[in-house]
């Protein structure tokens, strides 16, 4: 399985990257997975609505660039689907059995998805009604595709 973590925004903090290094290396036995960091837009704190909508539609252009037409796509975004680890898991193996190889998780900046992209998205997952940082999510999000992958092979994992 090819997953490509698709994230808006530079990972600028050591703590992190070491954490995101870390499940990469775990990840690395049971899938190819890449990280494509892409570039985001100013987004100063007085900008119109008018003027968010299109930082978020370039970033959703730079993000739809990426992402090939037989990729399966989940958008991460707060008010999207809330499911446990086994239900990711079971989701992971039911792409795997239908011959979907390539599965692309997105993370927006700090204005979240553009429409262009919720709609581009086949699934969207919430982690919850919480706000999280793109950089942090990175990580949360890697620790739970490391999880589903130890859930699918039955091996033993923290519960
Ligand atoms: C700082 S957040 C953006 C917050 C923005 N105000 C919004 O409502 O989307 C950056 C990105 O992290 C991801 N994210 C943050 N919290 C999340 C959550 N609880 N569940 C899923 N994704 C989340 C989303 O992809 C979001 O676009």
């Amino acid at each position: 399985m090819n997953i490509s973590i698709i994230s808006i925004g530079k990972l600028k903090e050591k703590y992190l990257k070491q954490g995101i290094d870390e499940y990469l290396k775990r990840l690395s036995s049971y899938a190819k997975v890449e990280i494509v960091e892409l570039p985001d837009e100013k987004a100063p704190e007085n900008l119109s609505d008018a003027e968010m909508l299109m930082v978020k539609e370039k970033e959703g252009i730079r993000i739809l660039e990426k992402i090939s037409e037989d990729t399966h796509v989940i958008a991460l975004a707060i008010e999207g689907k809330m499911k446990s680890s086994e239900e990711l898991a079971k989701d992971l193996d039911r792409l795997a059995t239908y011959g979907k190889s390539k599965i692309a998780f997105i993370i927006g900046g700090s204005l979240g998805l553009s429409k262009d992209v919720m709609n581009r998205a086949n699934d969207t997952l919430s982690f919850s009604k919480m706000t999280f940082p793109h950089q942090l999510m990175r990580l949360i999000l890697l620790e739970q595709v490391y999880r589903a992958f130890r859930i699918n092979r039955n091996e033993p994992y923290h519960k």
